[in-house]
């Protein structure tokens, strides 16, 4: 098992967002995870990286997260925010290379090779004509690619990526979604990767996880179930019982 979420039960507080939780991911795939704004995708994520409290469990390669230290280190698990914030110039070239940490001893220079990488990827998301430009000058949709290319780096096992595809035109919401299924396919990744963009999805082998289903499951991606969670979504909210 790749990944086990057992009965999961997260929230803030009184106000319980995931209830019973439970799904399993034998095997390498893209999971999408939808739902409605506000029902808990990105606290789903919280819950994995242990940032909150949570009843039930949360297993990968049969390993319990709350007993797995630093998992980012090990190279079980990478995450993507919808928001990363940086306020201080940054080369592109720079930042991206930092993907690479955990090859790296505490304060170990980044080297020739490194940068070879860190321009490969850029060179693979059509980026190289940014790669010495300052991040903080970039538009929102380039510094989304900019981190997705860090990501690339980090090459973890699981990767969770909350709305990589926000900011992005549709060539690159395209690009950037075949590029995840080729990482679930041929590098044998799982993808766990919150979305709106559920016609994005159409193209994909994978599942969808819509959170906003009263008892949500894994449903395999084809035209039916991507339109049928459309309309559901388009219906809008259920009342919380
Ligand atoms: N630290 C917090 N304390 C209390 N409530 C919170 C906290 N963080 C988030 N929430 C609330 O929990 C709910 C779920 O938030 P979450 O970010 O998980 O939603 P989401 O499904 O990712 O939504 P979106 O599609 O808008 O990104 C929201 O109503 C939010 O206001």
């Amino acid at each position: 098992m790749i990944v086990e979420v057992k009965n999961l039960v997260a929230g803030y507080g009184q106000r319980v967002l995931i209830r019973n939780l439970s799904f399993s991911v034998p095997s390498p795939a893209f999971v999408a995870i939808i739902g409605h704004n506000g029902a808990g995708k990105t606290t789903f994520f919280r819950a994995f990286q242990q940032k909150i409290d949570y009843q039930g469990k949360l297993l990968v390669h049969h390993q319990d997260l709350r007993q797995l230290s630093n998992p980012a280190e090990k190279g079980i698990l990478s995450y993507l925010p919808q928001k990363n914030i940086i306020n201080f110039p940054i080369k592109v070239h720079d930042l991206v290379v930092m993907g690479l940490f955990r090859k790296k001893h505490f304060f170990e220079d980044y080297g020739a090779a490194d940068y070879q990488q860190a321009a490969q990827v850029l060179e693979q998301l059509q980026l190289s004509h940014l790669i010495d430009h300052d991040f903080t000058t970039l538009s929102g949709g380039e510094q989304q690619l900019v981190w997705l290319a860090q990501l690339m780096l980090q090459d973890a096992d699981i990767v969770l990526l909350d709305e990589p595809t926000q900011q992005l035109d549709v060539y690159y919401k395209n690009k950037v979604f075949a590029l995840l299924q080729e990482w679930t396919i041929q590098k044998g990744k799982t993808v766990l990767c919150i979305t709106h963009d559920l016609y994005n999805l159409l193209p994909l082998k994978g599942y969808i996880l819509n959170l906003s289903k009263p008892a949500p499951e894994l449903e395999p991606i084809t035209s039916e179930t991507v339109k049928a969670n459309q309309a559901f979504l388009e219906a809008g909210r259920q009342p919380v019982l």
